[in-house]
């Protein structure tokens, strides 16, 4: 039988494929990665849509206790859905691998991923230099290699897409040290958290060249859903525009082409 890794795109239930949902219905257990994206609906309103119930599947499960995921692959399908596309920024080529590794024949089902779907603000795709990911600081760490990275892309006029942090499942130090099993509420970066750290990056660098307070950026909130938002700014004004409910993804815009930068043009702040 087959292991299916299922893309469910970025929006709501109904973006599912038709071949997506075909394997949904007729694998015996279904899970949902629920730890690098997520779906605002939520699991219930999937469950409803799919017809299925679903079993949550976090990191430890994917990454530590896959034996758990794939039991029974041989026998009957199991459908491992996953929110954008199942190969979109994280790969899950792990899972794969281990798949072949059981002899358990695998199949992808592919949709939207952030990755392409940033189209939307006009950008090129073929304008975009490698993708970042920006992390929550801390008060004692606060690391700045992505800058290194942004300006890579710039120097070669090229756009950075910045993946926002998500953090589900935290413990804090003290529950950690207790043994006690509390998470924290889980974490979604906003763009503008992305912006202020971007700032005190650049200042605590003290460059005038690459990325600087005057760059042109645009975030993106919740995309492919009805509550798309899109705003296109200088990185100083975008950290305080207000962006909704996130997920939210943040661009650092390169060298515009002059269409894009009129696409754009739709996306600046109303004064
Ligand atoms: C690991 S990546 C997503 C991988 C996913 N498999 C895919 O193909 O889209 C997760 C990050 O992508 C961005 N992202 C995902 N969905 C988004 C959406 N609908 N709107 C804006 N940003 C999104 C956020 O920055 C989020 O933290």
């Amino acid at each position: 039988m087959v292991f299916y890794l299922i893309g469910l795109g970025l929006g709501n239930p109904e973006d599912v494929t038709v071949k997506g949902l075909n394997a949904i219905k007729s694998a015996q257990r279904v899970y949902l990665e629920a730890y690098t994206s997520i779906l605002t609906c939520g699991k219930e309103a999937l469950e409803e849509y799919y017809g299925r119930s679903i079993i949550l599947a976090d990191r430890d499960m994917v990454e530590q206790n896959s034996e758990e995921l794939l039991r029974d692959a041989k026998k009957s399908d199991v459908a491992f859905l996953v929110v954008g596309d199942p190969f979109g920024a994280t790969t899950h080529s792990d899972l794969v691998l281990r798949a072949v590794e059981q002899d358990i024949p695998y199949r992808v089902i592919h949709n939207a991923s952030i990755m392409n779907a940033v189209g939307c603000c006009g950008l090129q795709l073929y304008n975009f230099g490698e993708t970042i990911s920006i992390v929550f600081w801390t008060d004692t760490w606060k690391p700045t290699s992505f800058c290194d990275k942004i300006d890579e892309n710039l120097k070669r006029g090229m756009h950075t897409l910045c993946l926002l942090d998500i953090k589900v499942k935290e413990q804090s130090i003290e529950n950690l040290m207790r043994g006690r099993k509390v998470f924290e509420p889980p974490r979604y970066m906003t763009s503008n958290l992305a912006c202020s750290q971007l700032l005190e990056a650049i200042e605590s660098k003290n460059s005038e060249t690459g990325l600087t307070k005057e760059t042109m950026c645009v975030s993106l909130a919740a995309v492919g859903s009805d509550e798309q938002k899109i705003v296109a700014a200088p990185l100083k004004e975008l950290v305080n525009c207000e962006l909704g409910p996130t997920l939210h993804s943040l661009i650092i815009t390169g060298t515009l082409h002059p269409m894009e930068l009129d696409f754009l043009k739709q996306f600046y702040p109303k004064t």
